[in-house]
């Protein structure tokens, strides 16, 4: 399979990401404290921690959506401590949402498409009427858009509204969507939330293709600790706003602080 565009400068198990002394309030709630930790090139890096530990702030923060007021990120060498979302998704960081957020009206065909949106040059009158430059490149954004619905195995789906599926295949269209993005970082906020267990066994064979198939570098917030351990190839562990564990999934499954925050044992 065709290589998502990925950054070539970087080789495999080179820093991609790495956050620096972050931290975050949400006036007197401090979400995040001095938090710390890279992310490599290639790998599966799993944050994990109980409810409230941070975990979606930290995403947040890390495609642009929420600004630190403190410490910084480097992304690809370049560093920054404000960007905006959009800035972010045009350097090639990609998310879902912890809740399905598509255009539930639209077929799954449109959802995707409208992941390739950033990647589309040519001005927008082109692009309104279909015509000229805009439709040559439609034709090679559709060639992208199909080869993922492809990989997906949602062909049967291409023409159905969202809105219509059941929750494990609207979160694999979500997936798809960041997926036309091309992104050199994915990230996955609760990719199995609310699935059975088929559709879990699903989601992790096709994040587990993503990764080796296409080469991009995922971080996910997981709760399932079975999916985490399978899947990552690093775990973060945050508690109240703070990093209390960072290693090989085996290594933090044994860590005292882990397994204390994980049965609530009060500091
Ligand atoms: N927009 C916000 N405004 C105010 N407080 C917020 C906001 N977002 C998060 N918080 C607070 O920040 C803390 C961390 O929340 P966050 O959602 O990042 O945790 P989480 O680890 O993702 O939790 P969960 O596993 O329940 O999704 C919590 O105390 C939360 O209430």
């Amino acid at each position: 399979m065709r290589a998502p565009g990925g950054d070539t400068r970087l080789a495999p198990g080179d820093v991609l990401l790495s956050v620096e002394g972050v931290s975050l309030s949400f006036g007197g709630v401090k979400a995040i404290t001095d938090v710390s930790f890279d992310i490599r090139k290639g790998e599966i890096r799993a944050i994990i921690g109980p409810n409230g530990a941070g975990k979606t702030s930290m995403l947040n923060v890390i495609n642009g959506f929420y600004h630190p007021q403190q410490g910084r990120i480097t992304f690809k060498g370049a560093t920054r401590q404000k960007m905006r979302p959009s800035v972010a998704a045009a350097q090639g960081i990609a998310r879902t949402f912890q809740n399905v957020a598509l255009f539930k009206g639209m077929s799954t065909l449109d959802n995707i498409m409208a992941g390739r949106t950033l990647k589309m040059r040519s001005p927008f009158f082109w692009q309104l009427f279909r015509h000229g430059p805009a439709l040559t490149e439609e034709i090679a954004h559709r060639k992208v858009v199909e080869e993922i619905i492809d990989f997906l195995e949602i062909q049967a789906i291409r023409k159905t509204p969202v809105g219509k599926l059941p929750y494990g295949l609207q979160k694999r269209v979500e997936l798809g969507r960041a997926l036309a993005m091309q992104p050199d970082l994915l990230l996955l906020d609760e990719p199995m939330a609310g699935m059975n267990l088929e559709e879990k066994e699903d989601m992790s064979r096709f994040i587990l293709d993503v990764n080796n198939q296409y080469g991009t570098t995922i971080a996910l917030i997981e709760h399932d600790m079975g999916v985490v351990m399978d899947l990552s190839d690093r775990v973060v562990v945050l508690e109240y706003g703070r990093k209390i564990a960072d290693g090989a999934p085996d290594e933090v499954k044994r860590n005292k602080q882990v397994i204390d925050a994980y049965l609530g044992v009060p500091h």
